[in-house]
């Protein structure tokens, strides 16, 4: 089966938008992020649907964006940080190249502090986001090939090592 060229998994303000944005101009390839699509296809923006439609909602376009994304798409592609909490979609990406990007709390939050409201961050960001990494590390760590920190480095040194753990880069 063929299948996207890279996908990003990871936690709320590791880089996987910013980093897959990257790499797919390094691999002169396109680029793709599921919470985009989910955005193009509501007209809505992620906190709107999550306050007007509930998360239950969300999970259940996300997880029909990825599965089209997988599909269809042969770029690089970055999933939302919640997509692997569905188990037909850890199925799916079981064999694709997988990278997780990890990152401690206190930059993770630095970062989305910065970024559009996440609305799973607005109450308690510190804590909200260690349980959040906390029950999705198994998740994130069986369905990746490769680990990539992203701790202290710029997006293009991790898109440097992205390259690097999935050996991708032309000889
Ligand atoms: N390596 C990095 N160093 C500093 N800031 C970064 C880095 N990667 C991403 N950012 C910033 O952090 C925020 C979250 O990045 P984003 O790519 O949206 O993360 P994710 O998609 O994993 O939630 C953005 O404001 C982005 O510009
Ligand atoms: O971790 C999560 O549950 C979420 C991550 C967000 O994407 P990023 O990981 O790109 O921030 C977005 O899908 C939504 O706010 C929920
Ligand atoms: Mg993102």
């Amino acid at each position: 089966m063929s299948g996207p060229a890279v996908v990003l998994v990871g936690p709320m303000g590791v880089g996987k938008t910013t980093v897959g944005r990257l790499l797919a101009e390094r691999l002169g390839t396109t680029f793709r992020d599921t919470d985009a699509d989910i955005v193009a296809a509501t007209g809505k923006e992620i906190s709107e649907i999550f306050i007007e439609d509930g998360e239950p909602h969300f999970r259940e376009l996300e997880r029909q964006a990825v599965r089209e994304a997988v599909a269809d798409h042969p770029g690089v592609l970055a999933l939302g940080g919640g997509a692997v909490l569905d188990e037909g979609t850890r199925a799916l990406l079981a064999g694709l190249p997988v990278v997780f990007l990890e990152m401690g709390v206190a930059e993770a939050v630095r970062r989305t502090g910065l970024d559009t409201p996440r609305p799973l961050l607005m109450i308690n960001p510190r804590q909200r986001w260690r349980e959040l990494m906390e029950q999705r590390r198994p998740y994130y760590t069986e369905v990746a090939r490769a680990q990539v920190s992203a701790e202290g480095r710029t997006p293009d040194e991790v898109a440097e090592a992205v390259l690097d753990a999935l050996e991708l880069r032309k000889a």
